[in-house]
């Protein structure tokens, strides 16, 4: 529960002091939902993470006092924005922050699943591993390869500088609109997203999830996929239509693919996707470094400090 006190501005320029007397849930598992409902009753600000829907029932708990919100996380699918909008409150988000640690992971999985290192090491360790044999454990190099990325922001834009020295030969993009002034960085060309799925040989999904991509990554792209490709993902798994690429995955239309982030969220062990070699799948870790994970952290705070008391915040959501 958060209170403030705007109690003394010293000199001009000096941040206002503000008191706040907060609650913090100290535990690593999110918050029950009841408990949760219960427990923003009257707060000025909520810091929460992805777990946490921020939707009008929990707005409607918190009540009026309600100011801001701060997600620790880049992402917002887990905020109703038309909700929050509707009543004044302000949302702070964390960019920027993760972008390095996201490319990196996305890189780390795309090589994971290409060169199929997962399937390689369960080989190694149960007696799998025979004599040298020519097309045993095979994959796909980047080397002269099309890169295709869809929706193309700060994370798209590092991910290919990161694959560059791998000589991809061509990067390609589709989003709402051509985005010059990022793809220029990158020398990646604007495609629509028929030509996206025929041309690329690796395909990374960095689009945020809203109701226009949810569940975009579906039959219909599948199929116009090329049968070498390696489809990515570490946005988030409501872009993609589960059921389609488990059929596109086991009947070879195309040749692996790379979770970070899945529907629902932990993907449950028994879910058919577990069932396939040529699909691996991580537990959403992409922001997952200690240096990431504290710097999100900071922000989101400061993003919240900014938010009470009535400034611009770092990073602030344009609603
Ligand atoms: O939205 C985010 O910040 C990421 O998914 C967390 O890893």
């Amino acid at each position: 529960r958060i209170r403030f006190n705007l109690l003394k501005k010293k000199k001009k320029k000096r941040l206002p002091f503000i008191k706040v007397q907060f609650e913090m849930w100290d535990s690593d598992e999110p918050v029950p939902r009841l408990e949760l409902l219960k427990k923003v009753k009257g707060c000025d600000g909520i810091l929460c993470v992805l777990t946490e829907k921020i939707d009008a029932q929990l707005l409607e708990a918190a009540g009026p006092n309600l100011k801001v919100v701060s997600t620790m996380s880049v992402g917002f699918d887990h905020l109703s924005l038309d909700e929050l909008k509707k009543r004044g409150i302000r949302v702070g988000y964390t960019p920027d922050v993760l972008t390095d640690c996201v490319a990196e992971l996305t890189v780390a999985l795309l090589l994971a699943t290409s060169r199929r290192l997962i399937e390689a090491t369960h080989e190694a360790k149960t007696g799998g591993w025979g004599t040298w044999r020519t097309l045993w454990l095979c994959g796909h190099e980047l080397a002269n390869s099309t890169v295709g990325i869809l929706g193309l922001g700060r994370i798209g834009v590092a991910i290919a500088e990161r694959l560059k020295p791998f000589k991809v030969k061509k990067f390609i993009y589709t989003d709402v609109a051509p985005r010059p002034e990022l793809a220029n960085m990158i020398e990646a060309e604007y495609v629509s997203f028929d030509e996206l799925a025929k041309q690329s040989d690796f395909l990374a999904v960095c689009c945020a999830l809203t109701q226009e991509t949810h569940g975009i990554c579906n039959w219909n792209l599948f199929s116009k996929m090329k049968k070498n490709a390696i489809f990515i993902n570490t946005s988030r798994g409501g872009v993609v239509n589960q059921e389609d690429l488990y059929e596109a995955l086991s009947t070879g239309l195309i040749a692996g693919a790379g979770l970070d982030v899945t529907t629902p969220e932990p993907l449950p062990t028994h879910h058919p996707l577990f069932t396939l070699k040529n699909c691996v799948i991580l537990p959403h870790i992409a922001s997952a470094s200690y240096t990431t994970r504290n710097a999100m952290s900071a922000l989101a705070a400061n993003n919240l400090l900014a938010g009470l008391r009535g400034e611009p915040m770092p990073k602030e959501l344009k609603l």
